[in-house]
């Protein structure tokens, strides 16, 4: 890679009690590629994104944007600086439309009557800027943008959380596990959105278990084991099998691998 990364990560260290989730991981993005991290189960994968985006503190290691070292002490604050994360859990609000949760914490705002210091929600342009954005992104198969999230199927339900971290993501797009509770149909969807945002221009991470999605979109595949990266392997060069079976550790990465 001749490119400077976008985010970086040395040494990040992540224990809970007794058991250390993240374990002097380094971690390379670079600009505008599709980076996916695959590992087994409990691997860290998703202590690796929380520590990048804030949702946790590292004990120890640091993380650069851009070059400079940052530390997130919150999502917003990371949201602020450009990287907005999907995570599985989708970070909703149920019972607050699709409209409100796009703009949550960043609500568009207008002037309080008059005299008044306070200024009020504007319903209508989050509307508005809510579904151009749906439209926009292919995913506006929703019928009413004030509709509750709670009502929503769980496709339609990742299509606004994934449509929010595309429309607002300036500088990094954290994904994990976008698809795991799609049909196919959905996923695809989701796939095509993942392929748009990289042809925007901004870089992905890809947190997924589902090989084929890895192997279609990813333009790099960080391998994660025990709380690190064992290596980076390149998804032309790499089998499904292979890459599974370093994953588990049923096989060793081969010495140029980190290059990838
Ligand atoms: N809040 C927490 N408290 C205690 N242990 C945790 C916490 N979060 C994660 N862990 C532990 O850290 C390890 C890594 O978990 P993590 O969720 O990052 O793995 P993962 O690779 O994302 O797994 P999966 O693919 O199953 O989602 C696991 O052993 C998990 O039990």
């Amino acid at each position: 890679m001749t490119q400077e990364p976008v985010l970086t990560a040395r040494g990040l260290t992540k224990r809970y009690g007794r058991v250390t989730a993240l374990n002097n991981c380094d971690f390379d993005l670079y600009p505008g590629e599709i980076l996916a991290v695959i590992g087994d189960n409990g691997a860290g994968k998703s202590t690796l994104i929380k520590a990048i985006s804030g949702a946790v503190h590292a004990d120890e290691g640091v993380i650069e944007l851009d070059g400079k070292q940052v530390q997130f002490k919150s999502p917003i604050e990371a949201r602020e600086a450009g990287i907005e994360t999907v995570y599985q859990n989708l970070a909703l609000s149920p019972a607050l439309s699709i409209a409100d949760n796009m703009f949550l914490g960043r609500e568009i705002r207008k002037p309080g009557p008059l005299g008044s210091w306070l200024r009020m929600l504007d319903r209508p342009a989050m509307e508005k800027r809510a579904r151009d954005k749906l439209t926009e992104l292919g995913l506006m198969t929703i019928q009413n943008i004030s509709q509750a999230v709670e009502t929503l199927s769980g496709g339609q339900r990742q299509g606004v959380a994934v449509a929010r971290a595309a429309a607002f993501g300036s500088k990094v797009v954290i994904m994990d596990e976008p698809t795991a509770a799609l049909g196919v149909k959905e996923s695809r969807r989701v796939l095509e959105l993942i392929l748009d945002v990289k042809k925007r221009g901004l870089p992905i991470v890809l947190i997924s278990h589902n090989m084929p999605h890895v192997f279609e979109v990813a333009d790099r595949i960080h391998i994660h084991r025990l709380g690190r990266r064992l290596c980076v392997v390149d998804p032309k060069q790499i089998s499904m099998s292979d890459a599974v079976a370093l994953m588990t550790g049923a096989k060793k990465p081969p010495e140029d691998a980190l290059a990838a």
